[in-house]
């Protein structure tokens, strides 16, 4: 939808750096270290009040920190007024003009930097062709769709070709359907050769498919930063496994009983099959279309297990092997 080409300008080199960066509100405090490089994306991921949003604010200059440092490369951003920034935000509610239309929705951010007309026409047309809203640039926003007023934000957002680009959940307005669409879209701009952006959401699905690094925040601290697949084979504790949605945890004493170190354990969709092993007795069976899932006791543990064969109702014996070679040893309980 989006191409590279945007970012021609402005953003070479660009490192994002927040240094123990503090915030504390009454009854919440923020405090962490994160950097992205340049042209990477990096989702902000954590259940609802873990402090998300308040980090984009800071970096965005809406908030101020009680202490710490925010750099993009040399820049020192906190020196900075939000509008000399360089920073780019897309809110959730999309926080469109209403009296403006979409051109001018768009056009808006450069008129106030003082863009000659020429150029803001050139870079408009653009923006409103490459997100596919040429047919709508004399619409208001309530006479478009949810989709469509995403790209309007997002478009207006990147206008002025900025450093960062930051979205605060920017498919949570929408439905499923739309968002499974646009977040292959948001993808698409964000990949390879886009901006360096910071992405807000609490959809775990929405973290892997856009960025490059996750950072999954709990009550205003850092639980585990990393690319997806790391953070989701080998999360640091039993509550970053859990909040990733793994239901196989093993506490110290039962991976012990297992012939395990006795430390808290992930047993991994992998490490459960169908096979030849001791029956597990199910105790809940729940059909989930292409797969059933199976809630399993197994020698007094519970188990959770999907699997396309959907033959097993709840009392009777599902064959349960099970690879303890492929258990992950985690911190804390
Ligand atoms: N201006 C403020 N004054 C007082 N408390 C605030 C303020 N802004 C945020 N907080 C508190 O800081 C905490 C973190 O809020 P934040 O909006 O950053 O969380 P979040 O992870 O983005 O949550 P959500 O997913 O629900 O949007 C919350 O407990 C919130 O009540």
């Amino acid at each position: 939808m989006v191409t590279a080409e945007f970012y021609r300008w402005g953003n070479l080199g660009v490192v994002l750096a927040l240094q123990a960066l503090r915030k504390t509100y009454p009854g919440f405090s923020l405090e962490l270290s994160l950097s992205l490089p340049q042209g990477q994306t990096l989702a902000l991921l954590g259940p609802s009040g873990s402090g998300k949003s308040t980090v984009l604010r800071l970096i965005a200059g809406l908030e101020t920190p009680d202490s710490g440092s925010i750099r993009m490369g040399e820049r020192d951003l906190l020196a900075l007024p939000p509008e000399k920034r360089r920073v780019g935000m897309l809110f959730q509610d999309f926080a469109l003009f209403p009296h403006l239309d979409v051109y001018e929705n768009i056009a808006f951010g450069l008129r106030e930097a003082g863009w000659p007309a020429e150029a803001i026409r050139r870079r408009v047309g653009l923006l409103l062709e490459q997100t596919h809203l040429t047919p709508h640039a004399r619409k208001r926003p309530h006479l478009l769709s949810g989709g469509e007023r995403q790209r309007v934000a997002l478009a207006r957002a990147m206008a002025p070709g900025p450093d960062l680009l930051l979205l605060d959940e920017p498919l949570g307005a929408l439905d499923r359907r739309l968002r499974e669409a646009l977040i292959l879209e948001l993808r698409a701009l964000l990949a390879g050769g886009g901006p360096t952006a910071v992405v807000v959401t609490h959809d775990q699905q929405e973290a892997f498919l856009l960025a490059d690094q996750v950072a999954v925040m709990r009550e205003g601290r850092l639980a585990q930063v990393g690319s997806p697949e790391a953070l989701y084979h080998r999360p640091a504790d039993a509550w970053v496994a859990r909040f990733l949605g793994h239901r196989n945890l093993l506490t110290p004493e039962q991976a012990e009983r297992l012939g395990l170190p006795p430390r808290a354990h992930l047993l991994p969709s992998a490490a459960l099959g169908v096979g030849e092993g001791a029956g597990a007795r199910v105790l809940e069976r729940l059909f989930l279309g292409e797969r059933t899932g199976y809630w399993l006791d197994w020698q007094g543990l519970r188990l959770y297990h999907e699997t396309p064969d959907g033959r097993w109702r709840e009392g009777e014996t599902l064959p349960l092997s099970l690879d303890l070679g492929r258990a992950v040893p985690l911190e804390g309980a």
